[in-house]
């Protein structure tokens, strides 16, 4: 049976690195593409950024690849992260041989609570002088999130947090999690998330798995992506128990979009994790490697150096595959 894949290429660069990944897919198997709309675009046309039969199509699918939302990212990612029910935005930040990074021994992989925190989103303008936000921590999420990390990594992870300063809602979370770890034998690490920024900068070979909460996994992944080489090159999976949904950690690049010169690479591994869940595993390794040899032996896009446009890479990935 053909395997039908949702894809939600967005605005922007998401409309020049999901064809990419998509043409490696069809390179690696035999799927179906069901495309679906949603972003700024869609909102100009319709009035609404995330069509219901969008959000419908992906909460049904096993998997969908998508791009990046612009100014509506806010109203289209986070209500698709809940549309998979996804408990961990899994995202891997590794230096690659060939690419230059500010520090080339970092290989960590942040496991990021998905839907709750400042993203679960109560907040309220009190005043003309006063705003407030209400941040949301549920033992349940955390914990399913620490069983999650246990699988992934049973010989033991970071947990950072700032439970010195948010005791209740950080408190909770730390003890969620270190409490399920606990309970499986898996030895955990706790790091204040201020003092982790510095050490992650200064001796990033001292992380492998970084569970955190949400906001802090979305800046902490961000700061990660400098130290390896940018943006282009960070891919995530967003894990829920009957699907999932799959996109590069960046934006939609408008400083670059239109150009055909945006790193494609992101978006082509975030691919490979979507084949690694669909049970593809040969397959999700021949993309990871043939991403690696392009990296480490060109053509590379401006953003690590090169000359290179989307479609020159896009091509030495699919020709480098075995
Ligand atoms: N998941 C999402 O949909 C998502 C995520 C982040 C930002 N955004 C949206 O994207 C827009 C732009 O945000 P931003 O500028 O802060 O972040 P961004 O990730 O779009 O870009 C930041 C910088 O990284 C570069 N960059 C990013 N991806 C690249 C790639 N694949 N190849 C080469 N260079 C790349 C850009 O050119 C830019 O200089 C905003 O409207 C924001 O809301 C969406
Ligand atoms: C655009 C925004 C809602 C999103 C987030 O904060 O999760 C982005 O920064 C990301 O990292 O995917």
């Amino acid at each position: 049976m053909t395997e039908e894949i949702v894809v939600v290429e967005g605005d922007g660069i998401g409309r020049e690195v999901v064809p990419a990944a998509v043409s490696v897919l069809e390179a690696v198997g035999d799927f179906e593409f069901v495309r679906h709309d949603a972003g700024d675009a869609v909102k100009e046309e319709t009035g609404e950024a995330l069509p219901q039969e969008t959000y419908d199509a992906v909460a049904a699918a096993d998997a969908t690849l998508f791009g990046a939302a612009g100014e509506t990212a806010a109203d289209v990612i986070l209500p698709l992260r809940t549309a998979v029910e996804s408990f961990v935005n899994v995202r891997p930040a590794r230096a690659y041989p060939g690419v230059e990074a500010l520090q080339p021994e970092t290989d960590i992989v942040f496991l990021r609570e998905n839907t709750e925190g400042v993203y679960a989103g109560h907040e309220d303008r009190l005043s003309d002088d006063l705003s407030t936000l209400t941040r949301v921590v549920t033992t349940s999420a955390s914990e399913r999130l620490a069983e999650f990390a246990c699988d992934y990594a049973p010989e033991g992870f970071h947990v950072a947090h700032k439970a010195n300063v948010m005791r209740e809602t950080d408190g909770r979370f730390r003890d969620a999690v270190t409490g399920v770890a606990d309970e499986q034998g898996v030895e955990t690490e706790e790091v204040l998330m201020d003092a982790f920024a510095t050490h992650v900068c200064l001796d990033p070979g001292q992380f492998d798995v970084v569970v955190c909460p949400n906001l802090a996994g979305d800046v902490l992944s961000d700061l990660a992506a400098g130290l390896v080489g940018g943006l282009g090159l960070l891919p995530s999976a967003n894990i829920g128990s009957d699907n999932a949904l799959f996109e590069p950690v960046h934006g939609t690049a408008p400083d670059i979009a239109g150009e055909g010169v945006a790193n494609p690479s992101a978006t082509i591994l975030s691919a490979a994790m979507l084949l690694d869940h669909l049970g593809y595993d040969e397959e999700g390794t021949a993309v990871r490697e043939a991403v690696e040899s392009t990296l480490a032996d060109g053509p590379r896009t401006p953003d690590l150096g090169g000359d290179a446009t989307t479609e020159d890479v896009t091509e030495a990935i699919i020709d480098g595959l075995d």
